[in-house]
C-alpha cells in the first residue's frame, strides 16, 4: 500500500507505506531532513507506534502541536497526545505493553528499545506534565519515593543535604534510615525561615528538599527565596515536592526551583489507583542524570498505569478547582466548630505563612489538618465515626479520606521529633474530596459530637 495521494497537507513530514521500504526509504530521507528538522516520522501501517526516525539522538520526538502559551487546561489534555503519532491517529494514547521494540539493525530503531528505557505511553503522560509544570522536561517513576530515591541518586558520600523538617514520612524515613548509611550527611531544617536554611548550607551541600505546604502541618516555604539562598551560596540545587498543591495552583520552576517532584499518586492522577512519581525540570543537566538514572536503577511505572495518570491529568483543573471550594468551606466550618481547638490552613490569614502562600500559589487544594480539643481518645473516636470521610492513608483522589498523622503517614518519625513538630495525638489530616460540600460537613458535625459524647458517656 503507498498512499502519498491521502496524505493530508498537514502531515507534511509523514510519509505512508509498507513497513519495511518505508523503514528503509525513512532512513535514507533522515540523511536529507537531519539538516532542517530533528525527526522524520515514519507512518508504519504494520507497527504501532509509528516510526520515528531519529537516529542522530536518539531522543522520542511527537509532532509538535502545542504551543506552551495554551492555557493549562488545553495542555493537560492535549500536550503529548498528538493522534498524528499513532498510525491509527487514536485520540487516546494507546496502552503500550510491549516490553521490547524491533531495531531494523542493531542499535537502528524508531526511538524505542525496552520498555524500561523508554515506553510510548509513558511519553505521552512526560510530555503532558513537562507542560503542565512549565518544564522543558518530565520524567515518570513507580512511585513518588521512587522519584526521591533518583534524585538522590545524583549525589556521593560526603554529600550534604538539607531537607525541610516537617515531610511526608515516608521521606523522612528515607533520608533518616536509608541516606544517611550511605555516608550522606543530612540537616531537617524549619525552611520556612530562610535564616535558618542560610545556617545550614555547607560547602559540601548539594541537595535542597522542600516541601509546600508540607505534610502534614501545612506549613510553607517561600521558594523564590529559598532558590535564591540556595544559588547563591552553593552549587546544590532545589527541588520542590509540589503533591499537596499539583500544577495547578503551583508551579515550582517558575519560582526558581530546579527541580519540581510530585506523587503523582496523589491530586494528578486523583482516582486513588495509581501509585506513580514525576519529576520536572528545565535544566538538561540533571534531566540527562534523572533519566539515566530511571533507565538504570528500573523504578519505571507499568504503561498502564501511566494511561491511568495521562487519563486523571486531562480533569485535573476541574477537580482542583472543588477541591478548592470543597476544601474552604470544610476549613471554615472546623473552625467554628466548639470541638476544634485549630485548624492549619495556608489560605486563611491566621496561618503564619499566609502571605507567602497567596503570593506563590494560584489557590489551595483540599488539604487540611485540625487539632482537635481533646486528645488522642477524642481524635480516635473522631475518626472511627466518619462516615463520608474514609479512614485511610493518602490524599488528592475524589473521595474525601481522613488520617491520624502521628499512627500512620508519620509514625516512621522518631516520636520525640514527631511531637517537637506539632505531629501530637489530637492531630487529624483531612483531604477534602468530590463528594458534596454540605454531605461533607455534616459527617464531621456528626462524628465529631460522636467523639465528645462517647468522651462523655464514659
Ligand atoms: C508530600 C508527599 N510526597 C511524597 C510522597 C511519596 O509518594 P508515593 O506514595 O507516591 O511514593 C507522599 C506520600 O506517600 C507525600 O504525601
Ligand atoms: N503520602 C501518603 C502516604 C502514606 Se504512608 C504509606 C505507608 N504506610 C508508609 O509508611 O510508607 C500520605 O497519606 O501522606
Amino acid at each position: 500500500m503507498t498512499s502519498q495521494s491521502v496524505v493530508p497537507s498537514f502531515r507534511k513530514r509523514v510519509i505512508y507505506g509498507p513497513s519495511k521500504s518505508l523503514c528503509q526509504l525513512s532512513r535514507a530521507l533522515h540523511q536529507l531532513y537531519t539538516s532542517r528538522s530533528n525527526s522524520v516520522h515514519l507512518y508504519d501501517p504494520l507497527n504501532n507506534p509509528p516510526c520515528v526516525s531519529n537516529y542522530s539522538d536518539r531522543s522520542i520526538p511527537t509532532v509538535p502541536t502545542m504551543s506552551r502559551s495554551h492555557g493549562f487546561a488545553t495542555l493537560a489534555m492535549h500536550a503529548g497526545q498528538d493522534a498524528e503519532q499513532w498510525r491509527s491517529c487514536a485520540v487516546v494514547p494507546p496502552i503500550s505493553l510491549a516490553t521490547t521494540f524491533k531495531q531494523h539493525a542493531p542499535g537502528q530503531h524508531e526511538g524505542y528499545e525496552y520498555s524500561r528505557s523508554g515506553n510510548p505511553t509513558r511519553k505521552c503522560l512526560e510530555e503532558a506534565v513537562a507542560a503542565v509544570d512549565g518544564a522543558k522536561y518530565a520524567l515518570a517513576f513507580a512511585s513518588g519515593l521512587a522519584t526521591t530515591v533518583v534524585v538522590v541518586n545524583t549525589l556521593k558520600t560526603g554529600d550534604h543535604v538539607i531537607c525541610m523538617q516537617d515531610v511526608y514520612g515516608g521521606t523522612n524515613r528515607y533520608f533518616q534510615q536509608v541516606v544517611r548509611n550511605f555516608g550522606v550527611e543530612i540537616s531537617f531544617v524549619d525552611c520556612t525561615n530562610m535564616e535558618n536554611v542560610k545556617a545550614a548550607m555547607r560547602p559540601t551541600t548539594k541537595l535542597v528538599w522542600v516541601e509546600t505546604p508540607s505534610n502534614p502541618m501545612m506549613e510553607v516555604t517561600d521558594i523564590e527565596a529559598c532558590a535564591s539562598v540556595v544559588h547563591s551560596a552553593s552549587t546544590a540545587f532545589l527541588v520542590v515536592d509540589n503533591t499537596f498543591m499539583s500544577p495547578y495552583f503551583q508551579r515550582p520552576l517558575a519560582l526558581g526551583a530546579d527541580v519540581c517532584m510530585n506523587s503523582a499518586t496523589k491530586y494528578i492522577n486523583g482516582h486513588s489507583d495509581v501509585v506513580m512519581g514525576l519529576l520536572s525540570t528545565n535544566r538538561k543537566d540533571l534531566y540527562d542524570r534523572f533519566k539515566f538514572l530511571q533507565n538504570a536503577l528500573g523504578c519505571v511505572p507499568s504503561p498502564f498505569d501511566c494511561f491511568l495518570c495521562n487519563r486523571g491529568l486531562k480533569t485535573l483543573p476541574l477537580r482542583m478547582k472543588q477541591h478548592q471550594a470543597s476544601g474552604l468551606a470544610v476549613a471554615k466550618f472546623l473552625t467554628t466548630h466548639r470541638y476544634v481547638q485549630k485548624v492549619l490552613h495556608p489560605a486563611f490569614e491566621d496561618h503564619p505563612q499566609y502571605e507567602i502562600s497567596a503570593r506563590q500559589t494560584s489557590g489551595s487544594s483540599g488539604m487540611l489538618s485540625l487539632y482537635l480539643k481533646g486528645g488522642l481518645e477524642q481524635a480516635t473516636a473522631f475518626l472511627s465515626n466518619l462516615k463520608i470521610f474514609t479512614l485511610a492513608e493518602s490524599l488528592g483522589g475524589y473521595e474525601s479520606l481522613a488520617e491520624h498523622p502521628a499512627i500512620m503517614t508519620h509514625a516512621s518519625i522518631p516520636e520525640a521529633e514527631r511531637v517537637a513538630l506539632g505531629i501530637t495525638g489530637s492531630l487529624v489530616r483531612l483531604s477534602v474530596g468530590l463528594e458534596d460540600e454540605e454531605d461533607l460537613i455534616a459527617d464531621l458535625d456528626n462524628a465529631l459530637n460522636a467523639a465528645f459524647s462517647e468522651k462523655k458517656d464514659q
